[in-house]
């Protein structure tokens, strides 16, 4: 182990020198890599490499790239060397990457593929526990005037408004997201039917009486919303049902004049 390994790790050399191996320092979870690996390095190709992590002398994990190579002559295995990379900057940024692939840039909110990474959680939970999972599709009403009369950045500042007011309204647990557009969705772990109407109703009238602040000056503009709420059905492994069944519940509660609530059953 160099002086920058030692460094990652917090230890002093006469610590580990000759006294700890390296494997010591890999984590329980990334140790089968490791040992795939040196299992490589003393086959016949010579050679293998791992993506592991190292536990670092504060508690916190290193993810490192190990490389490692033998040298084996006639006599037979002689040494084998090891070059350690440090995957802590790829990793934060393959993390962040995910989360932007996940995030609607103008709300802050999750995006449909969000959603339905979510929603494979709370079904499987749902499933486990025998909790209703329920979902509300919202859709601001006639948005593309708003647009028209405003302009499209008064448009995003609705937008905007009503992902904080819905934030606001919601219990921690719930799953909000941007669909696209001025559509919006809601997953509602253990929620049954009545629950989800009394909150599918909070938002609405929440929306109705929270015109969105445009700008510092006391500048507002009112808006309202159509909802639609169905129940994730027992059978059902994937959202897609449930968010066509909102979606025609949110249809019917345009038709219906907008600025109301329908219920979808399953
Ligand atoms: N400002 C802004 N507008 C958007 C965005 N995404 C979609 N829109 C607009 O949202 C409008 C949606 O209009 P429609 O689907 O016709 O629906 P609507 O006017 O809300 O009418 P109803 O839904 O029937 O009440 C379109 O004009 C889109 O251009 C966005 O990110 N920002």
């Amino acid at each position: 182990m160099n002086r920058t390994e030692l460094d990652w790790l917090g230890y002093r050399d006469d610590e580990v020198i000759d006294k700890r191996f390296y494997r010591d320092f890999v984590t329980p979870e990334t140790r089968a890599a490791f040992d795939a690996a040196f299992r490589q390095v003393l086959g016949e190709g010579q050679e293998g490499s791992a993506e592991c992590e190292l536990l670092c002398r504060d508690g916190t994990r290193l993810p490192v790239a190990i490389q490692a190579t033998a040298q084996v002559t006639e006599e037979g295995f002689q040494y084998s060397r090891a070059m350690v990379f440090d995957l802590r900057e790829r990793k934060a940024l393959e993390a962040r990457l995910e989360e932007q692939a996940l995030t609607d840039p103008l709300t802050g909110l999750g995006n449909r593929r969000y959603l339905e990474d979510q929603a494979t959680m709370e079904i499987a939970r749902a499933e486990r526990s025998g909790a209703p999972l329920a979902l509300i599709a919202i859709d601001l009403d006639h948005f593309k005037g708003i647009n028209d009369r405003h302009g499209h950045d008064v448009g995003d500042g609705v937008l905007q408004a009503f992902a904080e007011l819905a934030r606001r309204v919601l219990r921690d647990g719930d799953v909000l997201c941007r669909m696209g557009g001025e559509e919006f969705a809601v997953l509602l772990p253990a929620t049954n039917r009545e629950q989800a109407l009394q909150v599918a109703e909070r938002l609405r009238q929440a929306i109705e009486t929270t015109p969105a602040r445009l700008d510092a000056a006391e500048d507002t503009l009112a808006y309202t919303a159509s909802l639609g709420v169905t129940l994730v059905g027992g059978g059902e492994v994937t959202l897609k049902p449930a968010i066509k069944r909102a979606d025609q519940g949110l249809y019917a509660a345009k038709e219906a004049g907008r600025n109301r609530i329908e219920w979808q059953p399953g």
